[in-house]
């Protein structure tokens, strides 16, 4: 692999400080047809480059999937692209919209499931949900209706007065879903929101994402589950080192073999061998 290039210098307005213009829209630019557009992305923690010159396009309406294996920078990627994270160098653009010039805005674009998320795990699920609606400025009536529904959504009606710091880890990454649904964002980004839930509720989730594409919405996923990012995904990049090494739409990428295989044939890293002797080894 490589050496990364040292990145460009870094940005000279600090993130959220660039004047605002004078009007301002949460909506999506029409002529636009990426919802994300990644451009020069850089991100080092101290001597370690966890994204080195990510350039990503997510068309709109796209399902989009982003695999790479432990530590690739996927997570690091996500957290630049929804603004959680501030980059070195690079540019993210949501809707054609620059995020650092205007973060309040375009943060109204998107629902967000971050990896290792903090809840205020002391409400109840339906008041967390209330919590993040009206925190996205929706009115009181609509927050209670959309609580309701996207309760039935995650499968959480049961627990819909069980504090949140009572729940299990897979029902919280619902509960979190949820939050990150309620003001219908034009843009989805999640970090493995998979993980921890049982398979009727990733069942149902699928679906419900699936409808959301349908309906003009675009979906980032991040999964290590190939077969999952294979069935349900109409996009995917493959990234590795920081470094997109391969994206497209799922068939492009895969070219004809199981986009398993073909992960494996980008990134490497299969151990042949034997495995540990010792572990074939019984103490008694
Ligand atoms: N806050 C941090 N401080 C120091 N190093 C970090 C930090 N966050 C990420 N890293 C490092 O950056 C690299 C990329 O991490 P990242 O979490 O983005 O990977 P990932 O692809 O999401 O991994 P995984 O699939 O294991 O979740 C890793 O080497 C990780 O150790």
């Amino acid at each position: 692999m490589n050496v990364p290039e040292p990145p460009p210098p870094a940005r000279q307005e600090p993130y959220g400080q660039a004047p605002a213009p004078a009007r301002q829209t949460h909506a999506p630019q029409p002529d636009v047809p990426e919802a994300l557009r990644l451009r020069g992305l850089w991100k080092s923690f101290g001597p370690k480059t966890a994204v080195a010159g990510v350039d990503l396009d997510v068309p709109r309406g796209s399902f989009y999937g982003l695999v790479g294996p432990n530590g690739a920078g996927k997570t690091t990627t996500l957290s630049i692209s929804t603004g959680l994270l501030v980059p070195d160098a690079g540019q993210v653009l949501v809707h054609g919209r620059d995020l650092w010039a205007a973060p309040q805005q375009v943060k109204g674009m998107l629902g967000i499931l971050p990896d290792g998320l903090r809840l205020f795990d002391r409400l109840t699920g339906a008041q967390l949900i209330t919590y993040a609606g009206l925190l996205q400025g929706l009115d009181r009536e609509t927050v209670v209706s959309r609580t309701e529904d996207l309760l039935r959504a995650v499968d959480l009606v049961a627990d819909r007065d069980t504090l949140v710091v009572d729940y299990s880890a897979g029902m919280s990454k619902k509960i979190a879903l949820a939050c990150a649904l309620v003001h219908a964002p034009s843009l989805l980004v999640l970090d493995e929101p998979f993980e921890a839930v049982d398979p009727i509720s990733a069942a149902n989730i699928r679906d419900l994402l699936g409808s959301y594409v349908a309906s003009g919405g675009t979906v980032i996923v991040s999964s290590h589950v190939m077969d999952l990012v294979q069935r349900m995904c109409s996009h995917v990049a493959v990234i590795a080192a920081g470094r997109v090494l391969a994206a497209g739409t799922v068939e492009d990428v895969r070219a004809g073999a199981s986009l398993e295989d073909r992960f494996v044939e980008l990134v490497g890293g299969r151990v042949a061998g034997e495995g540990l002797a010792w572990l074939s080894t019984s103490s008694d």
